[in-house]
């Protein structure tokens, strides 16, 4: 049977990998601005009534993790107020709600990976304003699950691999911060993870099924790492060799303080929804090679 999807966001990574990963049976109707603008409760409310869907994707947010703690208020209203506007829409429809989050909400401290329950502690305004949208959901509309990810990128929109690729066409050396760690992940492996897990939410009411999953790729990385790794694929792919310097956080000031370590325990998705993210150097050789490919025609 057609799924029917309403996915906020127009161009983000996760709303245009879930449009080029939709099969013949799920249709998908992406929303955004200027119709739908998340800080406007009257414009969420409207356009998802009229949008007819079997479940809700949250998947636009503000995202500009520097830049939101000069604009705390703007991030506080699209991801916290924004999210809560969105579950209002959901529990009208009756709809389940699928809303992203992120490994930001945690302070890094701990020496393992992340497990969903674990206290949270974020150390940004983005990380507190998306703190903020999952704890609405549970406030509004008990019929969610909260994917928390992290370290997105993909072929679309702007992301740390696309960045390390426009570097490296001018660069020799690239330094990159080395003392944070975290799952490196492919929004169309979470577009994958994303049809599956709603799906099963419209046809399968049990509350397991509910509430804060991890959503990341397999393995731990380094940024540092993960530049190295896409340099390495470029360099099979025909670019020349870019070498990554190791750098430390202190090395490297930004006006947002991130989690040393962000890696994210996905046992949870794997035993609910029977959901595993492939290994990120797989992940990522396909996104890179697709990239290069891409800019060659
Ligand atoms: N990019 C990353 O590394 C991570 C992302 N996430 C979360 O995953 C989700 C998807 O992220 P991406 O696709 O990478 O984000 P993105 O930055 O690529 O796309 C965000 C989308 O939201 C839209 N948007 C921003 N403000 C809006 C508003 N007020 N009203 C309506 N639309 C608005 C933008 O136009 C864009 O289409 C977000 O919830 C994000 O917080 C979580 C962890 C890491």
């Amino acid at each position: 049977m057609t799924l029917r999807l309403a996915v906020t966001g127009l161009t983000g990574q996760v709303v245009s990998a879930l449009i080029e990963r939709a099969g013949k049976d799920v249709e998908i109707t992406a929303l955004g601005r200027p119709q739908l603008d998340l800080g406007m409760r009257n414009a969420v409310l409207a356009s998802l009534r009229h949008a007819r869907c079997d479940a809700i994707i949250n998947a636009a947010a503000y995202t500009a993790v520097d830049k939101a703690e000069s604009e705390a208020e703007v991030a506080m209203r699209v991801n916290g107020a924004g999210a809560a506007h969105v579950a209002e829409a959901a529990a009208e429809l009756n709809a389940p709600l699928l809303h992203l989050s992120t490994d930001y909400v945690f302070d890094g401290t701990l020496d393992r990976p992340y497990r969903e329950d674990d206290p949270t502690g974020p150390t940004s305004a983005y990380g507190r304003s998306k703190l903020a949208g999952e704890e609405h959901i549970r406030g509004i509309h008990p019929n969610h699950a909260i994917l928390r990810t992290a370290w997105v990128y993909s072929p679309f929109g702007a992301n740390f691999v696309k960045t390390m690729l426009r570097l490296g066409e001018t660069r020799e050396e690239v330094g990159v911060v080395a003392d944070q760690l975290g799952n490196p992940t492919n929004a169309l492996d979470i577009a994958d993870a994303l049809l599956v897990i709603a799906r099963r939410l419209t046809q399968d009411p049990a509350p397991s099924l509910r509430g804060v999953v991890n959503l990341t790729g397999q393995g731990d990385a380094s940024w540092a790492d993960l530049a190295e790794a896409t340099f390495e694929i470029a360099e099979q792919c025909g670019r020349r060799p870019v070498r990554v310097r190791r750098i430390a956080t202190a090395d490297y000031p930004t006006p947002a303080r991130r989690p040393a370590n962000s890696r994210l325990d996905n046992t949870k998705l794997a035993e609910r929804y029977g959901v595993v993210l492939p290994p990120w150097r797989q992940s990522l050789e396909g996104c890179v090679t697709r990239l290069l490919r891409e800019k060659a025609r």
